[in-house]
């Protein structure tokens, strides 16, 4: 019998049925979640995925590559040794383009088999090939052989995700310049990349290049960035980018974009040009909806490809018709779409899901990384409450000495009149481990006392709570003497 790589047989594949209770087109982390929890609800599910193997542009060009090359940049740079060992330190001096995709590769096989094995052991069905739409309940299916065949369903889920916007005044050319799903297949490192657009996708890879000592110029044509995140924490985050000279150029639309003599120039329309190796174009993404026929199941997509939603059962205006993960918008995020293609598929067969937690942690891999939950402090003063700040450096825990971190720090926010959390803020090492204690403060309603009262693992970069938590107390304490309640 055929073993996959961990060592698990590989299942004969199930005749196609001409009828299914749910048809999931996608196999991202919404689509997989709803197809998961719809067998587990004992339905038939076939999961119609356009790519070779399962797994979604998350498993193969989204957050886990691109969190597993940061990864390798991180251990191979010895970048979290530079505190002790300096700036040039190095784990392997010439690291290349091969260094990076080894371990990429792996990560990657490992993660599909483990979602096939998670298939096939919940009965979900799942066929390879570019779903369309027929009528409302048909759904056609064609894979890249030309094998064509049909399968009705009840129910649909619409997880088909997005993919990069590529306009047309970019020389798109796979090797110089390149959108954020080329960028994984590179054959060379290039020693200058220019990275367009400053949203998370552009951040991330700017930053994990700029580790690996490439020289990075990041071009927004907003004067800001990440506004979603607490100013101040994207004040220590441009501090860190300027100090390690990182080439910002905010507020400079980008005027042309041209390849010559084997590199990027890039003209903007403040009259600079910057000219580099490589260049990466993340100006956002759209829905992956062309092909779908959406208009023979009567739906429409906006200008961005996106389908809109009812925003507590993922119904779209076809009430048998769900849609989840990036093709509905915001946030975007392969942690919130798993959740929504469960809350989809709960709804689809029955059942009443709860409202989702009013929080959510929001985590961006960049180097450093950042993570936040709940309100920044500049929400708390549009919602005029009256809050309290509580700061910790990570070189103020004796962790943080041990680990020789220079830089982070965690802010938290506090209502003066209920001395409830209302917002956690986290940049440095490990922020997006540290900020679910932050979560589960906020979303069990906790307050201040939480952090006062408890005792923290020593040494831990989580003591930062205990040290924010008192440096918020000392101050309401200054401000209007509070009851001791530790
Ligand atoms: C570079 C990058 C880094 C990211 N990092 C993070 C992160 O660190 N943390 C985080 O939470 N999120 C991250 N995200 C976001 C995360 O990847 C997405 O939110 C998530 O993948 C969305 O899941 P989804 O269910 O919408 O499906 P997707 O993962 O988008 O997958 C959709 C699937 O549908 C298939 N498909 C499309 N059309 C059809 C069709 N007609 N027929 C058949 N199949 C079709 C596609 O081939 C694809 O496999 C990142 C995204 C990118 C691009
Ligand atoms: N860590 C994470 O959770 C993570 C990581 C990566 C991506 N994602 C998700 O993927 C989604 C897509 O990310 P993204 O960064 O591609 O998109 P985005 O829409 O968040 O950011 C695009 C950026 O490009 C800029 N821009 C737009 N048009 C431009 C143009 N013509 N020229 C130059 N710049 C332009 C925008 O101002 C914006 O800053 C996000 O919504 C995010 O949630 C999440």
């Amino acid at each position: 019998m055929l073993m996959t790589p961990i060592g698990v047989p590989v299942p004969a594949k199930p005749a196609m049925r001409p009828h299914y209770d749910l048809v999931v087109i996608g196999s991202g982390p919404s689509g997989r979640r709803g197809a998961v929890q719809a067998a587990k609800l004992g339905k038939s599910v076939l999961v119609v995925e356009k790519g070779r193997r399962v797994g979604g542009v998350s498993v193969h060009t989204g957050t886990i590559p691109s969190k597993t090359m940061r990864e390798t940049v991180l251990n191979l740079s010895g970048w979290r040794e530079r505190g002790f060992y300096g700036r040039s330190y190095r784990v392997k001096q010439d690291i290349s383009a091969a260094d990076l995709m080894g371990r990429l590769h792996k990560t990657l096989s490992y993660e599909v088999e483990v979602l096939e094995h998670q298939f096939h052991r919940n009965g979900v069905q799942w066929a390879h090939g570019m779903a369309r739409f027929v009528d409302p309940h048909t759904i056609e299916i064609v894979a890249d052989d030309g094998d064509c065949r049909r399968v009705k369903a009840d129910r649909v889920l619409l997880a088909c995700g997005t993919k990069p916007f590529r306009p047309d005044y970019v020389p798109f050319d796979g090797s110089i310049v390149l959108d954020g799903d080329e960028i994984l297949d590179i054959e060379r490192l290039p020693r200058s990349l220019t990275v367009i657009g400053a949203g998370v996708i552009g951040v991330e890879y700017a930053t994990i290049f700029s580790a690996l000592d490439v020289a990075v110029t990041l071009i927004e044509p907003r004067e800001t960035f990440l506004d979603f995140i607490d100013k101040e924490l994207m004040e220590e985050f441009v501090h860190e980018l300027r100090d390690r000279n990182v080439g910002l150029q905010l507020g400079s639309a980008v005027k042309e974009i041209a390849v010559a003599n084997g590199r990027a120039r890039c003209r903007l329309e403040n009259g600079r040009s910057v000219v580099s190796d490589m260049l990466l174009f993340a100006a956002g993404r759209v829905g992956a909806v062309q092909g779908l026929d959406l208009e023979n199941a009567g739906l429409t997509a906006d200008h961005r490809g996106r389908l809109s939603v009812d925003g507590q059962t993922m119904q779209t205006t076809q009430p048998h018709i769900y849609a989840t993960g990036d093709l509905i918008g915001f946030p975007s995020l392969a942690s919130t779409s798993m959740e929504q293609g469960r809350l989809a598929t709960l709804h689809a067969f029955g059942h009443q899901p709860p409202s989702p937690p009013e929080f959510f942690p929001y985590g961006i891999y960049s180097v450093p990384e950042i993570s936040v939950v709940g309100m920044s402090e500049e929400e708390v003063q549009r919602r005029g409450i009256a809050y309290e700040t509580g700061i910790a450096r990570f070189r103020e825990t004796s962790r943080g000495h041990i680990m020789g971190l220079e830089n982070g720090m965690m802010k938290m926010l506090f209502s003066i009149k209920s001395r409830r959390l209302l917002g956690v803020h986290i940049i440095g090492e490990g922020a997006t481990e540290l900020i679910h204690i932050g979560h589960a403060v906020l979303n069990l309603k906790g307050t201040i006392d939480y952090f006062l009262q408890n005792t923290f693992n020593y040494p831990t970069l989580a003591e930062a709570y205990k040290i924010a938590g008192l440096d918020a107390w000392n101050k309401l304490q200054a401000a209007v003497p509070l009851k001791v309640s530790n």
